[in-house]
């Protein structure tokens, strides 16, 4: 083959669907789809760019560290949490197609302004905030829904205190090796990576399927004393199995991992969070949905996440996620409880 020409199939190779390219083909497949979901999409896939750029240089530019202030959860705030929460939430108002916000970092419901747009946006701004000053993958999660109240009016709390079930959409941007964005509209689970020379986030993952079972178990030990018999007796037969520990300490992270090889992460009530740690809304909802669209299952130890009814914009839950069978397995002791 004539050198160039083989140059010239190197320089011409595609480079990938980039995600813009892939919402707009999903959305053609809805013939009354208006676009207004693939805009808010490409809005948080911005705010991610801008937020990858400031994770890749936080050590030179002094964004390390607490921010001074706290949550609405008593948690203190990384800079980076404020940083990031004021990114999405600038992309979402300014973008038009969101007209509420429910964040981590604020205490009640974001009221954008954009009162004739009909989704509202629950979000996790940086997930893994005691990872950001240690270099270890944090991430973004996130989680659409159509609103309840009339367009043209404010939003509402009860736009917000939607089932799992009524998600529109859900995702997670890691921050991690490489970064990457995954989502699902309830067709599939699809990943893509985000290629920093370009500014563009590629198709790297189509339809993407957690396996039935397998032998990675994610849990901080550090509660052990205050978890129940049971899970005592769950992480006893990991145990034996000879499964893997794998814990890094970012929600996000962790459920990565075991999506792509397989896996269970379990994050129990505890002595300190008596209703497990992790919030319902911008953190259980939208994993329970990418994991189920996977081939997953995610439960409270008690009912499917999906099907909870929500009472509070912050409210708590315990959590276990990942392969079906493992998810089973950690039921079936867990139903040894209540007998
Ligand atoms: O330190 P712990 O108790 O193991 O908790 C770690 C968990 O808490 C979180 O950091 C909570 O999320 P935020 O960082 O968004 O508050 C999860 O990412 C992680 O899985
Ligand atoms: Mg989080
Ligand atoms: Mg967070």
């Amino acid at each position: 083959m004539h050198a160039f020409q083989r140059m010239l199939e190197q320089f011409t190779a595609p480079v990938g669907t980039a995600l813009d390219r892939f919402i707009a083909q999903k959305q053609e497949q809805f013939p009354y789809a208006t676009g207004e979901l693939s805009q808010l999409l490409r809005d948080i896939a911005l705010a991610s760019k801008i937020i990858n750029r400031e994770i890749n240089r936080a050590g030179l530019t002094g964004i390390e560290g607490q921010a001074g202030g706290e949550n609405v959860q008593g948690e203190q705030q990384q800079k980076l949490d404020v940083i990031a929460d004021f990114r999405f939430s600038r992309a979402l108002s300014k973008g038009g197609e969101t007209c509420g916000i429910v964040s981590e970092e604020s205490q009640d419901v974001i009221d954008t302004g954009n009162h004739d747009s009909k989704y509202v946006v629950t979000i996790d701004p940086l997930d893994g905030s005691s990872n950001i000053d240690v270099n270890v993958s944090v991430g973004t999660i996130f989680s659409i829904y159509r609103r309840k109240s009339e367009l043209g009016t404010p939003p509402t709390i009860d736009d917000m205190l939607q089932k799992g079930t009524e998600q529109v959409a859900a995702g997670y941007i890691l921050y991690g090796s490489s970064t990457m964005l995954v989502y699902t509209t309830g067709f599939g689970v699809h990943g893509f990576t985000y290629e920093p020379s370009l500014g563009e986030y590629f198709l790297s993952h189509p339809d993407m399927k957690i396996k039935e079972d397998g032998s990675i178990f994610s849990i901080n030990e550090g509660a052990y004393n205050s978890f129940s018999p049971s899970i005592k007796k769950y992480l006893t037969y990991c145990k034996e199995n000879e499964w893997s520990g794998r814990y890094i300490g970012s929600l996000v992270g962790d459920f990565h991992r075991n999506l792509l090889k397989g896996g269970i992460y379990l994050y129990p009530s505890t002595e300190k969070h008596p209703d497990g740690k992790l919030r319902l809304l911008y953190e259980c909802n939208a994993l329970a949905f990418l994991v189920e669209q996977a081939g997953g299952l995610a439960t409270d130890g008690k009912q499917r996440i999906l099907d909870i009814e929500p009472r509070t914009l912050h409210q708590r839950t315990p959590f276990y996620v990942g392969s079906p069978k493992m998810v089973q397995k950690v039921q079936e002791f867990l139903d040894e409880d209540d007998v």
